[in-house]
């Protein structure tokens, strides 16, 4: 024996305290205790480069062994190694002294709210072991092997040992209450979860377990794209790949390194949840650290390693600290300058991530100035506008809805920034952004905009609400309008109905057919205008079409919003006539018999009353289809059309 003592602690019975204030977290004592393990190996390499030691280190080395008879667990290593003094300075002394500093600061307090219990170092192991001992030979020549061996309680022995090894063995005689890290496969995937990328073999059963390759801390030219996608890969499995990733490698103002990826969006994802995970010098911390990177890049994926990220904090006290908030903004500048570089080197890539990369760009530029500025030109919208190359324009969306392939193969892409839109259309509407929300229930107005030359945007990801708004602040002296709003001047012709056709009344055919459908639909709030669309051909433009001005509908979208519905289709808004259509035209003739005759119930009349409903149902269902009732009353309606329109036919 070389000596019997007591740990020089403060704290009475520091012990129980430590197995309490940690209860949710035992397992973390392997981490520590691996890390350990690992700093010695570390420190021995470092002796040898420095020539203070001279022998061979060997190839460095941790192994795991358990012994379910005797309940131990060994983590031994061929590290530095502690001569009797060392251990009577670091364990009794200083690891102790860091324990008690830590159950001081932490006692009472919860320590969920605690990232990381970073460092908490040796005496985690009390957490799960009734002794703990403690075998080393230090590398240093002359010295002899200890037994250093501790029962939880403040008294240790010290005592010669027979190893001939240099290195460590920490043995835990495990409580009956912590049996479980017996267990082969525990052991295995605590090493995992905490010690994959540690740079040390750790070996259990006489297999190594560990990856140990981790890639944030290579150089980012020394990894190929393969590397980045493999390392993908290994993170998040059966994933579609990433779209493109960030390699963080700073070391001022403070440390970090990662690779953050921007996965592929699923629908289900929960974007307020981060799948970042968060090492400290190669060890896994935390698998959230929504604290530490800014909100709108939660999202993505990957790994961010940091020593100077304090871990023995609060969460609430971590969001605030000044070089989190840094590395916060560090990250995001980061992301900035990624996107910046791909959209000037090869935007084709950029063109065809865009429809998931977009929602995050959005999102911050939403909610970070400082990203904003930095992104704003770079964001862009899918737009009918087609440029004049030699080769034609591929369809960005293809019917299989994979807009991917097709966006890729495209020589030239339709996509635009909105400066490049307002440049390009100074001319013919200047300050003027027409744009669509959807392009199916939106199809007939985006071509009558096309048709005329008129180009529009398409801004229909789930975002883009929210966005335009946004976009009206920045663009202050531009008018956004959705293509179903109103029609610009542009899409109309004077219109050729002016012309007085019944002298007893004076009424134009203008007049004529919006008194037609004013008493065939006999809806108050439905306003008909009557308008003749500009068309090369009449008969392919629509004959009437339904227009929700811009106000109306934000109102109405706004608080279907904050009542959390779905927005019910207002039963305000415009059905407008197209006077030029041949079959309101023809409309106009059916019904004038009856009319002039004042005769409302002839068949002519009455035919034309159920064209003229037919006519806005028509409009309406491109608009936003129809509700149960709504479809019954239309094919009831359609089939008294045709009847009457095949009695007629058979008559005649
Ligand atoms: N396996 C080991 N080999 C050699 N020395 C060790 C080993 N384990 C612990 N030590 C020594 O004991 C000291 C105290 O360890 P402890 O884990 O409590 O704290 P730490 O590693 O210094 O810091 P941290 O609190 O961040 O873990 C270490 O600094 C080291 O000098």
């Amino acid at each position: 024996m070389l000596e019997q003592g007591t740990i020089s602690i403060h704290t009475e019975n520091i012990f129980p305290i430590i197995k309490k204030s940690l209860y949710s977290d035992h397992e973390i004592f392997l981490r520590e205790l691996v890390s350990n393990a690992v700093d010695a190996i570390e420190k021995v390499k470092m002796v040898s480069r420095a020539g203070e030691y001279n022998s061979e280190i060997g190839e460095p080395e941790i192994a795991i062994t358990v012994d379910k008879e005797q309940k131990t667990l060994a983590i031994a290593d061929n590290g530095i190694g502690m001569t009797a003094e060392e251990v009577k300075k670091y364990i009794n002394q200083v690891a102790f002294s860091s324990a008690e500093e830590f159950v001081k600061k932490y006692e009472g307090k919860s320590d969920r709210a605690i990232i990381g219990h970073f460092g908490l170092g040796f005496y985690s192991s009390f957490m799960v072991a009734q002794q703990v001992e403690i075998d080393t030979l230090s590398y240093k020549e002359g010295s002899s092997a200890v037994r250093w061996t501790c029962d939880g309680s403040p008294e240790f022995r010290l005592e010669d040992s027979s190893r001939t090894q240099r290195g460590t063995t920490i043995t835990l005689t495990l409580q009956e209450e912590e049996l479980e890290y017996l267990e082969p496969a525990r052991i295995r995937q605590l090493i995992k979860t905490y010690c994959d990328f540690l740079p040390v073999p750790i070996k259990l059963e006489g297999e190594v377990i560990n990856r140990q390759k981790a890639p944030w801390r290579e150089s980012p030219s020394s990894l190929t794209k393969e590397d980045y996608l493999e390392f993908y890969r290994y993170l998040y499995p059966f994933q579609d790949e990433p779209l493109l990733w960030v390699h963080l490698n700073t070391d001022y103002p403070f440390i970090l390194n990662g690779i953050l990826y921007f996965p592929k969006l699923v629908p289900d994802v929960d974007v307020t949840k981060g799948q970042i995970k968060l090492f400290c010098n190669q060890v896994f911390v935390s698998e959230h650290c929504e604290e530490i990177i800014p909100k709108f890049l939660l999202p993505m994926r990957g790994v961010i390693d940091s020593t100077d990220i304090p871990l023995n904090v609060s969460r609430s006290a971590l969001q605030t600290d000044r070089t989190v908030r840094k590395i916060a903004d560090y990250i995001a500048r980061k992301v900035g300058d990624r996107l910046k570089e791909l959209y000037r080197d090869n935007r084709q890539e950029y063109i065809s991530s865009w429809q998931d990369i977009g929602t995050f760009v959005k999102f911050g530029a939403l909610n970070d100035e400082k990203f904003k500025k930095q992104i704003e030109d770079i964001i862009i919208y899918r737009t009918t506008y087609e440029a004049k190359t030699e080769t034609p324009a591929v369809e960005v969306q293809s019917q299989e809805g994979d807009a991917w392939q097709d966006v890729s193969a495209a020589p030239s892409l339709p996509y635009t920034t909105i400066k490049e839109y307002l440049e390009r259309n100074k001319e013919r509407h200047e300050n003027r952004v027409f744009y669509c929300t959807n392009e199916a229930t939106q199809a007939t107005y985006i071509e009558l905009h096309k048709q005329q030359g008129l180009e529009v945007l398409f801004m229909d990801s789930f975002i883009d609400t929210h966005f335009i708004s946004f976009l009206e602040q920045e663009y202050a002296n531009v008018k956004f309008s959705r293509v179903d709003s109103e029609l610009d001047e542009s899409l109309l012709e004077k219109d050729k109905a002016g012309e007085i056709v019944d002298p007893k009344t004076n009424k134009t055919r203008s007049e004529l057919i919006k008194e037609l459908f004013e008493q065939a639909i006999n809806k108050p709030k439905v306003n008909i205008r009557t308008e003749a669309l500009k068309s090369d051909n009449p008969q392919g433009s629509p004959p009437a079409i339904v227009l929700l001005p811009e106000f109306l509908r934000r109102m109405r979208d706004m608080s279907a919003m904050m009542q959390q519905q779905t927005a019910q289709f207002p039963e305000e808004h415009i059905l407008l006539v197209n006077t030029t259509h041949p079959l309101i035209q023809n409309l106009v003739s059916l019904s004038e018999g009856g009319i002039l005759q004042g005769d409302s119930k002839s068949p002519s009349a009455e035919l034309a009353n159920l064209i003229c409903h037919h006519v806005y149902d028509l409009a309406l269902m491109a608009q936003k289809g129809f509700d149960a009732e709504g479809m019954t009353a239309f094919v009831e309606r359609s089939n008294q059309v045709l009847t009457r329109l095949t009695e007629r036919a058979a008559s005649s």
